[in-house]
């Protein structure tokens, strides 16, 4: 079940605990300080008028075959993704004794850091959805709203609308539960559909693994490489880096840092002037140390610079002229908190560079991350890892089903 709506319930089975209990406030033990309060009523519908999208409910037509039933992919798990009890309430003495004391939750949890995003989508949804036997507009209108908000993009949110709508029309979807699970489902869906088959970094026989590294400046791509070098060599790779960001002095440092910190060799100094060379250096360097994994800083640039555009380019020629096979990945970092400009980036870049895929940074700071869907589904390029936070640790492979089982509340299989 959702979190929200199990929090929801909770609250009603123990306003209905202390309604059918006798009150005898002279009972030894009770202390006299009964302060228990009625469950809070569930939210009328004052909601403004019904959507275009929600009107199709009215709609009538005939039953079809029953299929909402549970997603069809095979579940994929973070390891860090497992999450203990969602109800973060914290226990108040007013609650009845029937009422499980919520257990504390994980820090470094998916869960926990996709918090803002979350509370955007789920909070309150329990007040308009438990009680209510049926869909209504309303109902739809308020998942609408709530899926803009989180910036999951016009487009994508009236597609799943549109299809959720579908299924509560066929009748295949009858009540506010399953309407969600087929939400859940559909969302599942659509960033499965663009994941690629092959893991990243995948092992190269007899030569590194090259990914090159790029975005605009402060997107998260220097932390996101010292994440990745720490990732990797802690699985047993032999990591090496290219501090070809070359513009910025400050960067390199910063990737030399994360070198030190990890036991990972860094290519590049400061001062050097010429992105394209130390890629070309690196790759050499790899390859004579039979490194498994190269992993190519660059300057961070707007996808408007035309400019810094094609020397990003170049430095990809130049790398395959030191490895034909190589680069083997083009991945694009982008800031989640930015919201619908990273699907301008996305195009530009990818329009420049053939990306393979994405990293998306600062998922754990901003009430955005509905991003990932319109991404998925406009640019069909898949999502290889995410940041939810600032330390080494905190750079997550993409896995879709944890990804929206944490975004929406919802308990894993
Ligand atoms: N909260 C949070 N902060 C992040 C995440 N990823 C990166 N950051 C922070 O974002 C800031 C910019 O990160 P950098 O790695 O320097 O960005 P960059 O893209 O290399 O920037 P340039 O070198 O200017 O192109 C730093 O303060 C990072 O700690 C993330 O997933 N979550």
């Amino acid at each position: 079940m959702f979190g929200f709506l199990r929090r929801k319930k909770r609250k009603n089975e123990a306003a209905e605990v202390h309604d059918d209990t006798p009150q005898d406030l002279n009972a030894a033990g009770s202390g006299g300080d009964d302060t228990a309060t009625p469950a809070e009523p569930i939210a009328e519908n004052d909601q403004p008028a019904p959507s275009p999208a929600a009107s199709a409910l009215q709609t009538d037509r005939p039953a079809e075959s029953a299929d909402a039933g549970a997603p069809t992919a095979t579940p994929a798990r973070d390891d860090d993704a497992g999450r203990q009890e969602t109800d973060t309430e914290s226990p108040s003495p007013d609650k009845a004794p029937a009422v499980a004391a919520p257990k504390p939750e994980q820090s470094g949890s998916l869960f926990s850091r996709l918090a803002k995003t979350r509370s955007g989508l789920t909070e309150g949804l329990g007040d308009l959805f438990l009680g209510k036997k049926q869909i209504d507009d309303d109902l739809i209108e308020e998942l609408e709203t709530r899926l803009i908000m989180a910036d999951v993009g016009q487009a994508t949110t009236a597609a799943l609308i549109d299809e959720l709508t579908d299924e509560v029309s066929r009748k295949h979807v009858n009540d506010p539960e399953h309407l969600f699970e087929t939400l859940y489902r559909l969302m599942v869906e659509r960033l499965e559909a663009v994941q690629p088959t092959e893991p990243p970094a995948r092992r190269q026989s007899g030569r590194p693994h090259v990914m090159v590294v790029c975005g605009i400046n402060g997107g998260g791509k220097t932390t996101s490489i010292g994440k990745l070098a720490h990732r990797f060599k802690a699985g047993g790779r032999d990591v090496t880096l290219a501090a070809a960001d070359t513009f910025r002095a400050a960067a390199v440092e910063q990737l030399i840092s994360w070198g030190e910190r990890n036991d990972v060799r860094v290519i590049g100094e400061p001062g050097r002037g010429d992105p394209a060379s130390v890629a070309f250096d690196a790759v050499s360097s790899a390859k004579a140390r039979n490194s498994d994994l190269l992993i190519v800083d660059t300057a961070g640039r707007l996808h408007t610079q035309s400019g810094l555009m094609d020397e990003l380019g170049k430095l990809i020629r130049v790398i395959s002229k030191a490895e034909p096979e190589a680069p083997d990945e083009v991945l694009l970092v982008i800031d989640a908190s930015i919201g619908q400009n990273a699907l301008v980036q996305a195009r530009q870049f990818n329009q420049a560079v053939k990306l393979t895929g994405l990293i998306v940074t600062k998922l754990d700071g901003t009430a955005k991350g509905g991003i990932v869907f319109a991404i998925a589904d406009e640019l069909g390029l898949p999502i290889h890892f995410i940041g939810v936070g600032e330390k080494a640790e905190d750079l997550r492979p993409f896995e879709p089903r944890a990804f929206v089982d944490a975004l929406l509340d919802r308990q894993p299989d």
